[in-house]
């Protein structure tokens, strides 16, 4: 591939691995994702969907292949705050004394000096980042006063304060209510209408189809990527699944 070709992807991984104390949970697993896809990454549990992400971050490191972001190496992205990644469960401990805006103003930090004393266009960014979620009226209440879905209303605000050009959420919609999934929905036709790159991990297959460009199928490799169109097809979906029918795992509708 060309250098020039190479530099349209913000996102490519090619053929990593990842082995956690020699045992490996993720080989020659490929993508190639540009400005403004979605794309979905499905598989059972301990597929290797967040090592995935872990790689794409560099949480854990690859034993394999190569990753690229925005056509740089991940030292770049790390540095230029290129990417924002909103984790299933977050780390932070519910007791600890923080509240929506002080979450949300984290996601400025990569960009602040030592002192972290925010500017005018730190506080706006937060603010915007905040309405965006509909979350004002919650902005000094305590994390640990939240519920599920507004810790997670939360946790993406401050990826969005981020202004990161390439989003990863695993589990987006795990335990949210109907009102959230539509506000989470929508937010993410914006993102993509902004041109922001999004790789997010789902067992929902109404949500691969409803807005996913295209899908990746793991189970510890690739078992297929494509067009969601074209790869999320009964017979993929079965493979990924270790056999089990889409009937069996989601209902008859799907
Ligand atoms: N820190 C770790 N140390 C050792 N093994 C790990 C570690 N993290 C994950 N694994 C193993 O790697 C494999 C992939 O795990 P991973 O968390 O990536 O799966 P997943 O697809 O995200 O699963 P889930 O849907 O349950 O979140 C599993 O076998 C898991 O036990």
């Amino acid at each position: 591939m060309d250098e020039l070709n190479y530099k349209n992807y913000r996102i490519e991984a090619e053929n990593i691995c990842v082995d956690y104390h020699g045992k490996v949970a993720l080989y020659d697993a490929n993508l190639k994702l540009k400005a403004g896809q979605i794309c979905g990454l499905v598989g059972m549990n301990g597929a290797g969907k967040t090592t995935f992400f872990n790689a794409l971050t560099g949480f854990v490191n690859i034993s394999k292949g190569k990753i690229r972001i925005n056509g740089e190496s991940l030292r770049i992205a790390q540095q230029d705050q290129s990417i924002a990644y909103v984790p299933q469960s977050e780390g932070i401990d519910s007791q600890f004394p923080v509240s929506v805006w002080d979450v949300v103003m984290m996601g400025r930090y990569g960009s602040m000096n030592i002192l972290r004393s925010p500017r005018e266009s730190d506080i706006q960014a937060v603010k915007d980042a905040i309405e965006r979620v509909d979350l004002m009226e919650l902005s000094s209440t305590p994390i640990g006063n939240l519920s599920g879905g507004q810790r997670k209303r939360t946790f993406l605000a401050r990826a969005i304060a981020q202004r990161a050009s390439i989003l990863l959420l695993d589990e987006p919609f795990a335990g949210v209510d109907i009102r959230t999934e539509k506000l989470i929905s929508e937010l993410f036709m914006q993102f993509k209408n902004e041109g922001k790159t999004i790789l997010l991990s789902t067992h929902d297959m109404i949500h691969v189809r409803e807005f996913c460009d295209l899908v990746l199928l793991i189970n510890k490799t690739v078992v297929a990527y494509g067009e969601t169109s074209e790869v999320f097809t009964p017979e993929n979906i079965t493979s990924t699944f270790g056999g089990m029918s889409p009937d069996v795992l989601f209902g008859p509708e799907s």
